[in-house]
C-alpha cells in the first residue's frame, strides 16, 4: 500500500483519483518507476488470476458503458481513508442513467 501512495512517484495529487494517469502508460504515471506499480503483487506468488482478473474488468466495463451515463452525486463529499486498501470513508454516491 505505501508504495502505491508515494508522492515522489505518484506526484503530489497522489491521493486523487486520477485514472487519467495512465493514459501515457504506467512508466509516465509512475515519474518513470514502473516497477512501483503492482496491484497484483511479484515474484512467485505473483496473483494466480492476473489475466483473468484483467481481461474480465475490461469486459465487464465495456459493458456497462455501452448501456449506462455516471455522474457523481451533488452529495459526494471527497473522504480517502486508508484500511489495507485506500476506501472512501463516506461512500461515492454516483447518479447513473441509462442510455
Ligand atoms: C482485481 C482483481 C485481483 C487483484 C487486484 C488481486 C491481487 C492479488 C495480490 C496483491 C496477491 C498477492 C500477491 C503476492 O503475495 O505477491 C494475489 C494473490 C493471489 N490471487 Fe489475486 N487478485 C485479483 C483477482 C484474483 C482472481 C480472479 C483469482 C482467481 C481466479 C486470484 C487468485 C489469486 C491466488 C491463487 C493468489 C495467491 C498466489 C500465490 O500465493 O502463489 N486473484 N492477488
Amino acid at each position: 500500500m505505501t508504495i502505491h501512495h508515494d508522492p515522489d512517484i505518484w506526484g503530489e495529487d497522489v491521493n486523487l483519483f486520477k485514472p487519467e494517469s495512465f493514459a501515457e502508460g504506467v512508466s509516465k504515471a509512475t515519474n518513470n518507476n514502473p516497477i512501483a506499480f503492482m496491484p497484483f503483487g511479484m515474484g512467485p506468488h505473483i496473483c494466480a488470476g492476473f489475466n483473468f482478473a484483467t481481461n474480465e474488468a475490461k469486459i465487464t466495463i465495456a459493458m456497462i458503458l455501452q448501456r449506462f451515463t455516471f455522474r457523481l452525486s451533488p452529495g459526494y463529499v471527497h473522504s480517502p481513508f486508508p484500511v489495507l486498501a485506500v476506501r472512501p470513508e463516506k461512500g461515492v454516491q454516483v447518479i447513473i442513467n441509462a442510455l
